[in-house]
């Protein structure tokens, strides 16, 4: 089961964090089907500057690169945005076998990974500001499938051995999150929010029809990461995705027909 091995499992997170039985709650199965072809959604338009990647580290529940957002150098516009996003940190779920790991499912199917690039809406003066505002956020969502090498998610790959334990972080220059996208950026777009704790109802999810490919030699990689620190017995970073969330009356669009 997803986060079956952290302390508080997606089932019991309503306990301390009541919003999980909200409304507009993350991740969703995505129907195509029932998704609406919406002719007035832009094309995203994704401009990101290599020089504003930080770092990558392993915070225990996934790993994650961030981003320098103090200035308008790597941004989300247009799409169902209006305004200007800035990209923060970007990050990926995944499971413990090639069968599952993704957070969205589309039609029932589930990817093995699944990366999530997170902006925030500069009217707000932060990130902790806006991902308390209904529009504070928006995430764009690429499933990964099984196929051949990602020579570009090699490089993120290649930095785990020093970020295998909770904690551990090192510095990761000149990544360019661009090379992470599909060549279609077709997109569904609805009303959500984080999947994780604190489950805030504040993203506007843009999630890509086209996956990008990984090997399964990659995922296995990714599994090689662990959820606990250093000292700790060795517990393996494996299915931290949340289930599909219902959709409670909330419409789908799509951008492409
Ligand atoms: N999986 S998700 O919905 O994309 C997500 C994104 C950001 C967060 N939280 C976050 O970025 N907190 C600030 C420290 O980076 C939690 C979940
Ligand atoms: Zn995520």
């Amino acid at each position: 089961e997803p986060f079956a091995t952290t302390i508080l499992g997606p089932d019991k997170w309503s306990d301390n964090f009541p919003i999980a039985n909200g409304p507009r709650q993350s991740p969703i199965d995505i129907v195509p089907g029932d998704a609406s072809f919406d002719g007035g959604l832009k094309p995203l338009k994704l401009k990101y500057d290599p020089s504003t990647c930080l770092e990558i580290l392993n915070n225990g529940h996934s790993f994650q690169v961030t981003f320098v957002d103090d200035t308008d150098s790597s941004t989300l516009t247009d799409g169902p945005i209006s305004g200007i996003y800035r990209l923060k940190q970007f990050h990926f779920h995944w499971g413990a076998s090639d069968d599952k790991g993704s957070e969205h499912t589309v039609a029932g199917t589930k990817y093995p990974a699944e990366l999530h690039l997170v902006h925030w809406n500069t009217k707000y003066a932060s990130f902790g500001e806006a991902a308390s505002q209904p529009d504070g956020l928006a995430v764009v969502g690429v499933f990964l499938k099984i196929g051949a090498e990602n020579a570009n998610l090699q490089k993120v790959l290649d930095v785990f051995d020093i970020i295998r334990a909770k904690g551990k972080q090192t510095s990761f220059a000149n990544f360019d999150p661009t090379t992470l996208l599909p060549g279609s950026l077709d997109y569904w777009t609805y009303d959500g929010s984080l999947t994780t704790p604190p489950l805030l109802e504040s993203v506007t999810w843009i999630v890509c029809k086209e996956p990008i490919s990984v090997s399964s030699g990659q995922m296995a990689k990714f599994r090689s990461l662990l959820f606990s620190a250093e000292g700790e017995p060795e517990c393996c970073m494996v299915d931290n995705y949340r289930p599909p969330q219902p959709l409670k009356g909330r419409a789908v669009r799509a951008s492409f027909k």
